[in-house]
C-alpha cells in the first residue's frame, strides 16, 4: 500500500492506493500532522511506501516525514522541482519557484488531456496555469481563494462578523445580499466566477475552442456549472505525483 500526500498551506490531503490494482483504498483531508497519523493508523494496514508533494517549508515537511517514519516505518519520497517532466516544460523563469502543487496538477492534466489545458485550482489560494498543446507551460496566475478573501474581510473590518452556519445559508443564491453574511459570501463567489470567466477568455484567445479545462481544489464544485465542459478532477495533484515519483 502506498500513502500519497498533498501537503498544502491549510490542509493535508491524503490517500492510500494499492500497488497491484491501482485503486484508491481510502483517503481524507486533515488539518495537522498528528491528525494525519491518527487517521492513517485507524484506516490502513501494511503501508510500504509514501510519496508526497509539499508547498510547506522544508523544515515542516522534514518534521512530517520523520513522524511518518516513526509511526509506520516507511520512507517518504518527495516531488522535486523540474524544468521538464512527462513532455511538459515548466514556463517559470526560475522553474524551482513554481509551486509544486501547481506543477504536478498541470503535468497530471496534460498527461490526461494530451492537448492545450487550462488548470484552475480553487482552494485556499486560487491558481490558474496554461499549458499549450506542445507541452509548453505558459505560466499562470495566483490570487486569494474564497477562504482567504472572507478571512481578510473579517480580520480587517470591525463590523463583518458572522458564523459558519450563517455563511452556509447565505450561499444559496447570488442575489444582492441583504445581510452582511449574504453580501460577503455572494461577493466572494462572484469574484471567483469573474476570475474563472477571465481565464476562459484568455484560453480562448490562445487556443480558440480547442483546449481542456480542469477544475480542482475545494471550491471546484462551486464554479463547475460555469464551465460545463470542464473536468472536475479532485485528484489531479496525485496524478502528477505518481508521474513525478514512480515507485518501483
Ligand atoms: N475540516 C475539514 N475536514 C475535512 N475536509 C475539509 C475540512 N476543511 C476543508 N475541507 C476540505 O478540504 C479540501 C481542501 O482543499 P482545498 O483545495 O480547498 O485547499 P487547498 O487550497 O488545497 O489548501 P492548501 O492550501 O492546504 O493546499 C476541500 O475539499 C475542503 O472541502
Ligand atoms: C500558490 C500556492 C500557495 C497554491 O497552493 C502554491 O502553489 C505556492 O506556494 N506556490 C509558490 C509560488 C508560485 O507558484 O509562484
Ligand atoms: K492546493
Amino acid at each position: 500500500m502506498i500513502l500519497e500526500l498533498d501537503c498544502g498551506n491549510s490542509f493535508i490531503k491524503w490517500r492510500v492506493i494499492s500497488r497491484d490494482r491501482a485503486g484508491v483504498a481510502c483517503g481524507g483531508v486533515v488539518g495537522s500532522d498528528l491528525e494525519l497519523i491518527e487517521a492513517v493508523r485507524r484506516k490502513v494496514q501494511g503501508l510500504d511506501a509514501c510519496r508526497l508533494v509539499s508547498v510547506r517549508t522544508d523544515e515542516e515537511t522534514t518534521r512530517l516525514t520523520a513522524q511518518l517514519g516513526e509511526a509506520f516505518a516507511i520512507e517518504c519520497v518527495w516531488a522535486r522541482p523540474a524544468a521538464e517532466l512527462a513532455g511538459v516544460r515548466n514556463g517559470y523563469e526560475e522553474y524551482q519557484r513554481l509551486g509544486l502543487d501547481r506543477w504536478l496538477a498541470l503535468v497530471g492534466a496534460f498527461h490526461q488531456a494530451r492537448c492545450a489545458c487550462l488548470v484552475l485550482d480553487l482552494g485556499t489560494a486560487v491558481t490558474s496555469d496554461f499549458v499549450a498543446g506542445d507541452g509548453q507551460h505558459l505560466g499562470g496566475f495566483i490570487c486569494p481563494g474564497v477562504p482567504l478573501m472572507r478571512n481578510q474581510l473579517r480580520t480587517h473590518t470591525r463590523r463583518i462578523r458572522y458564523d459558519d452556519a450563517t455563511a452556509e445559508q447565505a450561499r444559496h443564491s447570488l442575489m444582492p445580499g441583504r445581510s452582511t453574511a449574504e453580501a460577503v459570501e455572494r461577493g466572494c463567489s462572484l469574484m471567483l466566477q469573474g476570475f474563472v470567466h477571465t481565464q476562459l477568455e484568455l484560453a480562448r484567445e490562445y487556443w480558440g475552442a480547442s483546449f481542456q479545462v480542469f477544475l480542482t481544489g475545494g471550491d471546484a464544485g462551486t464554479v463547475a456549472g460555469l464551465v460545463p465542459a470542464a473536468r472536475v478532477a479532485p485528484d489531479l495533484v496525485f496524478v502528477g505525483l505518481a508521474i513525478a515519483c514512480p515507485l518501483s
